[in-house]
């Protein structure tokens, strides 16, 4: 649903985003996160048709953002990190007025107004002026103006940045609310144990460029101590993983090539002896089996040192999950 291919974004000489490959698919909370300066904004703003590319190519479900921005724009609701409100309007002045420009039929606006204000915890403040509301809640009402049109994708740039734990929770909820309207969502931050809970996909982008990109589960397991194994058979891949899958220790598994199967493990070093035993028993004819990585924040960390780990970024890339 969102997309980029090799996008690269120079200012100047300095190259701000470097080949850039994501992929987010329908339905998805994908999280973005890098440190500051890593080039999370600029991504973002180009898939919001803000910025232009140098470079390759970026689209929102078959619509290209440079050469149908229009397009793009009915289809996405777009937070930037940094935005300002009109202060002499009030909650429900303000949310009409983006609902018209978005184009939103006069019935509609009350109607979607009433809603969002539900839906973002403001119902009670409708008639306050914006400026007199407190910063969590001037988030919250960004996010409601996003949603007027009701388009299918989200670009949330940094939503909970400056926001207090308890406002940052109210912001975690209503995202995760999101996914059950069937939105797709791209969300930044820098923060990757916030982002873990909200999202099912977790990209790292450091310096311009995707190191490494997994599903929620592989990030939670591996927080959880869980150890996420990867074997490659002769054969076909698909019978171990149905064997695997029944393993009471085994609690998820994917076929990523047509030989090659991971699955998260949640035993100790004798335990995985004993199903590695167990496997070759049943007959499966291993040709390699390793451990993937420690966690990923550890992995985050590792890779945002200012050392070169090209190797360590290869290894990481791989995991794509
Ligand atoms: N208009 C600009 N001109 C020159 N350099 C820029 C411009 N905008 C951003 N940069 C640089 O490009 C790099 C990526 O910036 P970007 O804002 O995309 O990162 P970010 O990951 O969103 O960071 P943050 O979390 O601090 O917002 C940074 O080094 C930044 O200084």
């Amino acid at each position: 649903m969102i997309r980029t291919e090799n996008l690269c974004k120079k200012y100047g000489k300095f190259e701000a985003v470097h080949d850039l490959n994501l992929d987010v698919r329908p339905g998805t909370v994908f999280g973005f996160v890098g440190e500051n300066g890593a080039g999370k904004t600029t991504t973002l703003s180009i898939l919001a048709t803000l910025m232009l590319p140098t470079s390759g190519r970026a689209y929102i479900g078959s619509a290209e953002v440079t050469s149908e921005p229009a397009t793009v724009r009915r289809l996405i609701g777009y937070m930037p990190d940094v935005f300002g409100v009109y202060d002499d309007l009030t909650v429900r002045e303000y949310l009409g007025f983006y609902g018209t420009a978005y184009g939103v039929a006069s019935h509609l606006i009350e109607q979607r107004t009433k809603e969002l204000l539900h839906m973002v915890n403001l119902e009670e403040r409708a008639d306050a002026y914006v400026h007199a509301l407190s910063r969590g809640m001037q988030q919250r009402l960004g996010l409601a103006r996003c949603l007027m049109h009701d388009p299918p994708v989200l670009i949330l740039d940094e939503p909970a940045s400056g926001l207090d734990p308890r406002s940052r929770i109210e912001m975690r909820e209503i995202i995760k609310s999101l996914r059950g309207r069937g939105k797709t969502v791209l969300i930044s931050s820098h923060i990757l144990p916030e982002l873990a809970d909200m999202c099912d996909e977790i990209g790292i982008i450091k310096r311009g460029a995707l190191v490494a990109c997994a599903s929620v589960e592989v990030v939670t397991a591996r927080a959880s101590g869980q150890r996420q194994m990867c074997l490659e058979v002769l054969h076909d891949g698909k019978q171990l993983a149905k064997w695997a899958a029944h393993h009471a220790l085994v609690t998820d598994v994917l076929v990523i090539e047509e030989q090659k199967v991971e699955l998260l493990f949640a035993g100790g070093d004798e335990e995985q002896a004993e199903f590695v035993r167990d496997l070759l028993q049943a007959g499966y004819a291993l040709k390699s089996f390793h451990e993937v990585g420690g966690s990923l924040e550890d992995l985050f960390l590792h890779l945002t040192r200012e050392e070169d780990h090209a190797g360590k970024q290869t290894a990481a890339s791989k995991q794509m999950a």
